[in-house]
Parts: structure tokens; C-alpha cells; sequence
């Protein structure tokens, strides 16, 4: 694969790992270069540094005094499905609270889709992301909720990783209790644990739980997870979404990855997440991929799905001032968030969240990579995977200033250009 060099950048977002302040959780300005340059050679950053000093290369871009990012970091979607549910959304419009249970409805037309209409949906919902700067991606299973169905979905995810499609995927079967089991919520946590675990487990890096009223109890969690953990998977949680469910408790005390929601929070929760920003990621196995089971607990927030919803936004202005880990992702599904748009995400953290855009950026980067475990993506060091966006604007900035217009100009991911 050839080298090439990217000049005339009016801000380049390194957000190198090597120049963080640890008690800052927004990019600081070592992290941010002005009138700079880098060069990619095969999938990765080879160089960055003042324009002036840009070494040569087989190719060259100009940037055009634009500003580069590195790639969103989705860490939390649910994209295998099938149906649509935009009545449900429209009840909700008119007053209507969200409840657990449309998941059925989605459940029940996933299940009757082929695997070839399956698969064409998901990659086409990861071009409509990429389309808007997203590079990594992680993608839950949890529209099956039986054995077949879940580990179809998973073997789906897994090929489209190794396709080069997606990154990172997630095992949901703790999604719902689906109508078969309607009368027998600890039986679906049986099959959960056992067969459909032993089924799901070779083919994805996390489990997941919905940790909530209507869907499972924070002890029919706690099942879930630590099954999960026997298994070798990493831990995510849903959490906090419509109460004050338990799930942070949970994910803080199993060491989980993530919370992901969490909108209905006490300052105990808050100092809890916060409680874990020290602890210390461990290298894995695979280059990039951080061991599972090592790290700080990430609140990931959704600010799509609390427009969607009518939540409360997840207050991560006050994580964020506790000390917290905070990430942004877009929660792409069908029922509460049927956007993949992470510049909406971002601005809308900005604009209602109160995050600045340092803040917001580093959330939708680094944030998410560390909710994935992951030390290869959401910055633009070198030696980094060479996913990035040039924006159609001069600053970071404008991603908030102007929401809602067009400022992706051009995404590379793994050193290739893809939008
Ligand atoms: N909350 C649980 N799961 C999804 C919504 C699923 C659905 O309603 O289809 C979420 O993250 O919001
Ligand atoms: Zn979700």
C-alpha cells in the first residue's frame, strides 16, 4: 500500500494517548496541532507534525486548511434487525413513555428475515456511518432471543469483522424476555446462561445485559454477567435507562467495560463510576485489543436515544466534573435511537449536555476505544489505525456551531478511504 502524506490542516486532533494530562478528561491543546500534516503508510499514522516539516510520500492530499479528526468510535448499536417500529416512536411523540417491551416487536421480524437480508441491512447501516465519519464500530446481537437466533446474529457480527466491515461484537440474549418465556423469566435466564451462552461465546468479545424494569433484575443480571465472565467475554451493562435500575452498581463491581444509558443517576452512582477512572488497562492477547477484564468502568452516554426518548439527558457534565470516563455513542436500534449520526451525538453534547467540544470529541473518540478495551483507534498518534474524517470546516468547533449540516468531507478507515 502506498504512503501518503495529508498537509495544509488547519487543527489536527492527535488526542495522543502519550500527551494526556490524566485529570483532564477534554483534549488538550499538546493534542490539538495547528497548520500540520501527517502521513499514512498501509492502515496506519506514520507521522504527524508541523506542515513545514511534512516529509515526502507517494501520495499527497490537501487538506485545505480543514480540520481532521480521528474517527467516531460507536461503542453501543444494535444493528442486525429487521421491521420497523417508527409507530411505536410516533405514539411516543404524543406521549406515549418508552417501555422494554417493542423489543419484542423487532424480535419477532428479525427472526423471519434471511441471512442474506440480514447481512445487507447491517453493512448498509454501516455505510450510512461511515458516511459521517464513524471508523469503529461495535454491533449487539439481542433481535434473536433464542438459541439459533442469537448465535446467527453473532456469527453474522463475527464475519463482518473479519470482512473488515465491523470491529468489536456484543452478545445481548439478556435483551428481553421473550414472549415464549413470558410466564418463565429465571427459565430464559437458564437458557441464557447455558446452551445459548456456550453457543454465542466463540463468536463475540462482550456480553451484555438490560438491566432494567421490564426487561431483567439486577439479580438476573448479575447471572448473566458472571456467566459471561466464566466464559472469557468482556462486560457491558445497560443501565440507569428509565430508573434507577441497579445496572451501575452491577457493572462497577464486575468490572464491566461500560454502562451504557445511564439517565436516572444519584451522586453515589456518579462517585461510584468515578471511583474507577484509576484503575489501569492490561495489554490482550491481539495488537490494539486491551484485555477485557482490565479497566476503569466507562459511563456511556446517548444522547440520540434521550432525544428519542424524552429522557432526561444522562448528566455528563457532572460525570465528567467527578472524574468519570465518559463516552458518547449513537445506540443505532430500531426502538429508542434510529440514528447512527455521531456529529448529531456530539453536538448535541455540546448544545444540551454542557460538554465543551474537547470534551465531546474526546468522548466520541478515546472514550469510546476505552468502553471497547481498545488502544489502536479513537486517536491519531503514530502508530495508530489510520481512521480518520477531514471535516468541511476550518474547526472542531463547527460540529456544534452549525448542527445538522453536511461537515463530513472525507472518512479514511484502516489507511483506506471509504467516504
Ligand atoms: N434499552 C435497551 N435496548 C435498546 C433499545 C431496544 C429497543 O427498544 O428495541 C436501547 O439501548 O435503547
Ligand atoms: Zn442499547
Amino acid at each position: 500500500m502506498a504512503s501518503t502524506l495529508i498537509t495544509n490542516i488547519s487543527e489536527l486532533w492527535t488526542l495522543d494517548p502519550a500527551l494526556e494530562d490524566p485529570d483532564e478528561r477534554g483534549a488538550t491543546g499538546a493534542q490539538v496541532l495547528r497548520d500540520a500534516a501527517f502521513v499514512i503508510d498501509g492502515e496506519r499514522i506514520a507521522w504527524t507534525g508541523p506542515a513545514a516539516e511534512a516529509p515526502e510520500a507517494d501520495e499527497r492530499v490537501d487538506a485545505e486548511g480543514r480540520a481532521v479528526l480521528p474517527g467516531w468510535v460507536d461503542s453501543h448499536s444494535h444493528l442486525i434487525f429487521d421491521g420497523d417500529r417508527s409507530a411505536e416512536f410516533e405514539a411516543r411523540m404524543a406521549g406515549q413513555a418508552y417501555a422494554a417491551g417493542g423489543i419484542q416487536v423487532t424480535t419477532d421480524a428479525t427472526r423471519s428475515a434471511s441471512d442474506e437480508r440480514l447481512a445487507a441491512l447491517v453493512a448498509q447501516r454501516v455505510q450510512a456511518a461511515q458516511a459521517l465519519g464513524t471508523t469503529c464500530m461495535e454491533t449487539k446481537t439481542g433481535y434473536g432471543l433464542t438459541v439459533e437466533d442469537e448465535k446467527r446474529a453473532a456469527v453474522l457480527a463475527e464475519r463482518l469483522i473479519e470482512e473488515g466491515v465491523l470491529d468489536e461484537a456484543t452478545f445481548l440474549g439478556a435483551h428481553l424476555v421473550p414472549a415464549e418465556f413470558a410466564d418463565d423469566a429465571e427459565g430464559y435466564v437458564d437458557l441464557v446462561v447455558g446452551p445459548m451462552l456456550a453457543a454465542v461465546a466463540p463468536h463475540v468479545r462482550w456480553a451484555d445485559v438490560f438491566c432494567e424494569e421490564g426487561a431483567f433484575t439486577p439479580a438476573q443480571s448479575e447471572r448473566v454477567l458472571r456467566a459471561a465472565r466464566e466464559s472469557g467475554l468482556g462486560l457491558r451493562v445497560h443501565g440507569h435507562q428509565i430508573g434507577r435500575s441497579g445496572g451501575v452498581a452491577l457493572a462497577v463491581q464486575l468490572g464491566a467495560a461500560s454502562v451504557d444509558h445511564v439517565n436516572f443517576m444519584s451522586p453515589d452512582d456518579i462517585e461510584a463510576l468515578a471511583g474507577t477512572a484509576g484503575i489501569a488497562t492490561a495489554p490482550g492477547e491481539q495488537d490494539g485489543l486491551l484485555a477485557v477484564d482490565r479497566g476503569p468502568t466507562v459511563a456511556t452516554v446517548l444522547p440520540a436515544c434521550d432525544l428519542s426518548t424524552r429522557a432526561p439527558l444522562a448528566p455528563a457534565r457532572a460525570l465528567l466534573d467527578a472524574g468519570a470516563h465518559v463516552a458518547i455513542a449513537s445506540n443505532c436500534n430500531p426502538g429508542t435511537s434510529f440514528t447512527s449520526a455521531m456529529p448529531f451525538c456530539v453536538a448535541t453534547a455540546v448544545l444540551q449536555m454542557r460538554l465543551s467540544i474537547a470534551e465531546a470529541v474526546r468522548a466520541a473518540t478515546r472514550g469510546g476505544a476505552l468502553a471497547l478495551r481498545r488502544s489502536d483507534v479513537g486517536h491519531l498518534a503514530v502508530g495508530a489505525r489510520a481512521d480518520l474524517q477531514i471535516l468541511e470546516a476550518p474547526a472542531a468547533i463547527h460540529l456544534a456551531y452549525r448542527p445538522g449540516m453536511p461537515l463530513t468531507h472525507a472518512v479514511w478507515r484502516k489507511g483506506r478511504r471509504v467516504a
